[in-house]
């Protein structure tokens, strides 16, 4: 397979989607790494197994329609494999092996087959020490969007998964690319304060839109460095509220089409009456009590 990824929107041909089954228990409050989860678990509403089954399935459904190539992870058992999206990322033809939470280290080991299909010329794996989740990274052209944390307790956070080292080692390996850091804001608890990977407060969609949540960022100027690249009309900015909600994280099938949530109202008549997109709305709740959303529970491999 010839892998090509040079944006978020552009036609997409195929992708890994996430696999619902075999969960698991949820966690203890503990053990749980994200602060979705954790709010979740608090709050007895930790999604089942068959509900995200039926949401996963709906978004299939879309991909197939829109003629997509679907591919899928081996199942683990009793393990959480929704979130394709941190595993490995693809950048031109390039797919690098993320370093992943030690708590999600056996996801990578059901890819062995897409990995195989890939071949090893185009894959590239980083040092043990430099972390980074495919969450974290947003490729757009020219420019190559990191999210980050550069704080010295960077590793008293379960929801910093992206550290310097891995950013500098990408610098090496796509020198062409103007590579922006992003520092992001961790809180391991509170869904409401913190961002656990950059596609959770900014993501880019048409061919030269975003979707932005300001308090996402722990310097203002990150902020409006991303607002000045697209330019203040085609930002849509989103509420705390709706950073929850996870409204950043929809996924682009093409720059005219976005699968998105049926709950997101107010994005998606933006989308649609201002922005002129097509909205596939599918039912998408239950997922992202677990920290993600539409983009996180795939891994594009080819882009027109
Ligand atoms: N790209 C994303 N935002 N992925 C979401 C991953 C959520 C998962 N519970 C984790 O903590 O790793």
């Amino acid at each position: 397979m010839k892998l090509n990824i040079n944006n978020e929107t552009g036609k997409l041909k195929s992708v890994v989607l996430g696999l619902p089954d075999s969960m698991g228990a949820p966690h203890s409050l503990e053990d749980s790494f994200d602060a979705k989860s954790y709010h979740s678990i608090q709050n007895n509403i930790y999604p089942q197994e068959k509900d995200i089954t039926f949401e996963m399935t709906e978004f299939e459904k879309i991909l197939k329609k829109h003629d997509v190539e679907v591919y899928r992870p081996s199942l683990i058992k009793d393990y959480n494999q929704v979130f394709a999206r941190d595993v490995a990322f693809v950048i031109e033809d390039k797919m690098i092996i993320s370093n992943i939470i030690q708590d999600r280290y056996d996801e990578q080991d059901a890819y062995r087959k897409i990995f195989a299909r890939v071949g090893w010329k185009n894959i590239i794996n980083l040092p043990e020490s430099a972390h980074i989740e495919g969450g974290d990274v947003i490729s757009w052209n020219n420019f190559i969007f990191i999210g980050t944390c550069f704080s010295e307790d960077y590793r008293n956070f379960k929801t910093a998964r992206t550290n310097e080292y891995a950013i500098e080692i990408l610098k090496e390996y796509f020198p062409k690319k103007r590579i922006i850091d992003l520092e992001l804001k961790k809180n391991d608890t509170d869904p409401f304060q913190g961002i656990l990977h950059l596609d959770c407060t900014f993501n880019p969609i048409g061919k030269d839109k975003c979707i932005i949540y300001k308090d996402g960022f722990v310097s203002e100027d990150d902020y409006k460095l991303v607002v000045q690249i697209f330019g203040e009309s085609n930002c849509f900015h989103v509420t705390k509220q709706e950073m929850f909600e996870m409204n950043p994280n929809i996924f682009s099938i093409s720059p005219e089409i976005v699968v998105s949530d049926s709950s997101f109202t107010r994005l998606n008549k933006h989308l649609r009456e201002n922005w002129g997109m097509t909205v596939e709305e599918i039912p998408y709740r239950e997922i992202s009590k677990m920290g993600g959303l539409l983009r996180c529970s795939t891994l594009p491999l080819v882009r027109e």
